[in-house]
């Protein structure tokens, strides 16, 4: 079914009342489940009229049963009986009036406290935790058959759900510090609800990065029972959700048993950066470049993929190595992990992963898009363990769980930055988005042609909609380090209450000093690469104080954009005229505003605060055999943009500083592999014939100081050479 009305909640007028939240609720009150509820009693002075109700019913003993206490002269003040007479209450015409006022949640608790055995099985599940609201109150003051009439009015409008909404779209988005499961109608393709859990990391010791298997599954089945908890208290039918859509954290390793369903591990989380002597190893035969397998997958040998990780845990934990060699280990990013246990775990799961999470693993031959015998040769990984490859919008397999939404398709699946790329709606040739989150990626979408990148970008499949769909390719740059900066300004230096307060202090340090803070906890990714980078402060003076360094860090996530699309206006020899932005961070104006200023070009902010999740939605919904939704009737999403603010010279100059504090950063930790002083790759030509790459072009050190323009033309050499 298609709709031609289809357009993201953000395009409505920002503040409309009948809008979902610009922002999300709180985290506590998310973990509570009782967000949108919340927005829908305010929405509805329902609050005030249920406070006035149990103010009134404070007089009456809760004891008391339900309908002799039936306080006429509350329901005659609302305007609810004409009589005091109960015989002469019109039960349809109160209820009706009635039913405005009171979500369908409490209704359904107050009856089973007036008759505990209607759903006695439901009743702990379905009771309203609302610490002012007295449900036995509720049911002592109006009468039985109002709250029955009540319940049967709602019945019947949750039966309309799929007429007023269209079929809805459930989107599981699995991030590196939560994960949420949001629905979405397909009318408007507004958020409708959702439930957000946060992830916790643990850190056994410096650079490692960990987080536990089963407790990312135990969030992700919260977040599906409170979110679906919720439809249920709007009076939704979560029988509507046509279709689940899931987008990930990429790059994080889970290794499991397939016969107890068991993590053999902990995730080894994509910026964990303990393969640090895995890379040297691979790196040290033959003084292989970082880039000797660029042609294959796309990506530089780093800490950051999966394949890393998978090897260092085969050569560390015992448990991997039995377990792979009796073929019981599975692999999988964690979209696998979870669509595994979600369609029947031991019990028949299926294992699977899409090609965008797949481009992350470097294991896959980016051209062929399936698992590549001699990547998976170098790095000693057996082929049994991966899942199988699909596109990322088909019909996978069906949810198998308790619940409402057992047996529901499963049909799109994106890795997390994919997913903004499509939710931004960048599908034609040269559009970009940056996604702001614990770290920071721009993927510049470059259509059907697989860019092998000079300037340590990285080529990554974008999305591909259908098995027989080409897959769309994308330039990516990804920086480790970017929101969970502030956050460790936060938690470990204690300077910062919580994230948002990070305006205020930055802003405090106003125009002086000059602070710079490159945050290379994880070593320095794109565009540089270098795993012998840490973080450094330079430029303290002891006038610093602690809004100095918020700035910095603030200013360090600008900057390490500016550094990638420097890189993409290198590769694709067309800078961009805008940045359309989205996640976590970009609530922050004035980082908005920085990162416009210091780029030099306009940052676009859609209204839809939702994009990962949406992207994740729209994967699911275009799918053959599901179909509600057609890309080219989505419409365009409403955006904030904010304008450069400042001179040439001044971007200039501050750049020139982050320069500087780069150069100190590097060779910071001794590595045993070869570091590329320069940066720019060695190109290899990728022989499937022959088991050795053959160099087709190595840069010479120091070719830097050749300048631009003849590295432009050396680039466009390198790109003629491998298309
Ligand atoms: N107002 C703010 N200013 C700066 N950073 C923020 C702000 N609000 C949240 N963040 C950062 O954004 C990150 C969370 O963004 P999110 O997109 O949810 O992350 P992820 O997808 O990686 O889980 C956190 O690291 C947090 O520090
Ligand atoms: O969870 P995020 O938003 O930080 O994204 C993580 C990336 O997918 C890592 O490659």
């Amino acid at each position: 079914m298609s709709d031609e009305n289809l357009k993201p909640s953000g395009s409505k007028e920002k503040n409309e009342s009948d809008d979902p939240p610009d922002n999300p609720p709180d985290q506590d009150e998310c973990d509570q489940g009782v967000c949108y509820i919340k927005e829908a009693e305010e929405k509805d002075d329902s609050k005030t009229f249920i406070t006035d109700i149990l103010d009134k019913a404070t007089n009456i003993e809760e004891s008391a049963p339900s309908r002799v206490n039936f306080d006429e002269n509350l329901l005659s003040k609302l305007g609810l009986v004409e009589s005091k007479d109960l015989e002469n209450i019109n039960t349809d015409e109160d209820a009706s009036k009635l039913k405005a006022y009171i979500p369908k949640g409490y209704i359904d608790s107050a009856i089973m406290v007036l008759d505990p055995d209607i759903i006695p099985e439901k009743q702990e599940s379905t009771s309203v935790e609302d610490e002012s609201i007295s449900l036995s109150m509720l049911s002592s003051i109006v009468p039985s058959e109002i709250l029955e009439k009540m319940s049967e009015i709602f019945a019947e409008e949750k039966q309309d759900t799929a007429l007023k909404y269209g079929p809805l779209i459930g989107a599981i988005d699995e991030g590196t510090s939560s994960t949420r499961f949001l629905v979405f109608a397909s009318k408007t393709a507004e958020v409708l609800t959702y439930h957000q859990v946060p992830i916790p990391s643990i850190v056994p010791q410096e650079g490692w990065f960990e987080q536990d298997p089963i407790l990312i599954l135990h969030a992700v089945k919260e977040t599906i029972k409170v979110t679906c908890d919720n439809l249920d208290k709007l009076n939704i039918d979560a029988g509507e959700i046509a279709a689940i859509g899931i987008t990930n954290q990429r790059e994080t390793t889970i290794l499991w048993d397939r016969e107890t369903g068991l993590p053999l591990y902990n995730a080894i989380v994509w910026m964990d950066t303990r393969t640090n002597t895995t890379v040297d190893e691979i790196l040290k035969y033959g003084l292989r470049s970082q880039y000797f397998l660029q042609q294959a997958c796309g990506l530089p040998v780093s800490t950051y993929f999966s394949a890393l990780k998978i090897k260092w845990l085969m050569d560390n934990v015992p448990a991997v190595k039995t377990a792979v060699d009796e073929e019981r280990c599975l692999f999988g990013t964690v979209d696998t992990w979870i669509i595994w246990n979600l369609t029947g775990g031991i019990n028949g799961g299926v294992h699977i992963t899409d090609v965008t999470n797949a481009s992350r693993t470097m294991l896959m031959n980016i051209e062929t898009l399936k698992w590549d015998q001699k990547l998976c040769d170098v790095f000693g990984i057996p082929m049994n363990i991966l899942p199988e490859i699909r596109s990322s919008s088909e019909i996978y397999a069906c949810l198998f769980m308790e619940g409402i939404l057992d047996g529901v398709p499963i049909s799109g699946i994106l890795g997390d930055q994919q997913a903004a790329l499509v939710g931004e709606m960048c599908f034609k040739n040269a559009q970009a988005k940056c996604t702001y989150g614990t770290g920071c990626f721009i993927l510049y979408n470059t259509g059907q042609r697989r860019v092998i990148s000079s300037h340590g970008l990285l080529t990554t499949v974008a999305y591909q909609f259908g098995p027989k769909t080409q897959p769309i390719y994308a330039l990516e740059g990804s920086v480790a380090i970017a929101g969970i900066s502030i956050k460790w300004l936060r938690d470990n230096l204690e300077i910062l209450k919580d994230a948002a307060e990070s305006t205020e202090l930055a802003q405090s340090a106003g125009t002086e000093g000059e602070v710079v803070f490159v945050p290379a906890f994880s070593g320095l990714y794109a565009p540089y690469w270098r795993q012998d980078a840490r973080s450094v402060i330079c430029g303290l003076t002891e006038e610093t104080k602690p809004g100095h360094l918020v700035k910095a860090a603030l200013e360090a996530v600008c900057f390490q954009v500016r550094d990638v699309l420097e890189a993409m206006t290198l590769d694709c020899s067309m800078p961009l005229n805008k940045l359309l932005v989205d996640g976590g961070m970009t609530v922050n104006d004035y980082l908005m505003q920085m990162q416009s200023d210091y780029t030099g070009i306009p940052v676009v902010r859609p209204t839809l605060t939702e994009t990962t999740s949406f992207g994740a939605a729209i994967a699911a919904g275009i799918a053959e055999g599901i179909a509600v939704w057609e890309l080219d009737k989505i419409l365009p999403v409403p955006c904030d943009t904010f304008q450069p603010q400042i001179s040439e010279d001044l971007r200039n100059i501050k750049f020139s500083k982050w320069k500087m504090g780069i150069e100190r950063s590097l060779g910071w930790i001794k590595t045993g592999g070869v570091v590329n002083e320069i940066n720019l790759p060695r190109m290899v030509e990728w022989d499937e014939n022959k088991s050795e790459e053959r160099i087709v072009a190595a840069a010479p050190a120091g070719l830097f100081l050749i300048g631009a323009a003849a590295i432009i033309v050396l680039s466009e050499y390198f790109r003629r050479s491998i298309r």
